[in-house]
């Protein structure tokens, strides 16, 4: 037997940076149909700025394994909808997934393929437990880094497509000073 050498690594709590770990950068140019107000996406898009970048520690896709990954992502909104991840489901749909908040202020929205949706706010120290064959996307609602940790199966893949045609139920945005969740206008099952 050839047993893999155990991993230790330090997660930055103020930047949320692993160091040697792969690191992706998502800009709102990655994120073309992902936001309700196209307006206020085209006119941001001139600075394309950074919306997260993702710190990942990950091993083979095998049942039984685990990944971790942090994610740093940057407050901001696109209209009054606030910053978030693309969002996915897992390829093995049945894969569920552990995220523990660091920094910052945020939340989770969480769906199912039926569109049945939860928001549940992250601020640190929250642990989320996604269960399998939900959808998930972090949203940022505060005005620094939201930082968190995710673990989930080696084996759990992204789903993006159905997020990316159709986005959530619902969206987060800013309304009067607030964080609303409000219906998602385009949504159809
Ligand atoms: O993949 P996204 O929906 O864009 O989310 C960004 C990332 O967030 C977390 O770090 C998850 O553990 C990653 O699996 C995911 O890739
Ligand atoms: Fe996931």
């Amino acid at each position: 037997m050839e047993y893999k050498a155990p991993i230790g690594v330090k997660i930055d709590l103020e930047t949320g940076v692993i160091l040697d770990a792969k690191k992706l950068v998502r800009r709102l140019s990655d994120l073309k149909g992902y936001f309700l107000d196209e307006k206020a996406y085209e006119e941001l898009l001139k600075d394309d700025p950074v919306v997260y970048e993702v710190y990942a520690i990950e091993q083979e896709e095998k049942d039984g394994d685990l990944n971790f990954a942090t994610t740093v992502l940057y407050p901001g909104k696109v209209g009054n909808e606030f910053f978030f991840t693309k969002g996915h489901y897992h390829s093995k749909a049945d894969r569920a997934e552990i995220y523990y908040a660091i920094k910052g202020r945020g939340g989770m929205l969480l769906q199912t393929p039926e569109g049945k949706a939860e928001w549940i706010p992250m601020e640190p120290g929250t642990v989320v437990y996604v269960p399998p064959y939900w959808a998930h996307r972090t949203v940022n609602t505060g005005d620094e880094p939201f930082i968190f940790l995710a673990i989930y199966p080696a084996d759990a893949g992204h789903d993006y497509g159905s997020i990316k045609g159709k986005g959530f139920s619902k969206l987060v945005v800013e309304a009067d000073g607030d964080v609303k969740v409000i219906d998602n206008p385009k949504w159809k099952v």
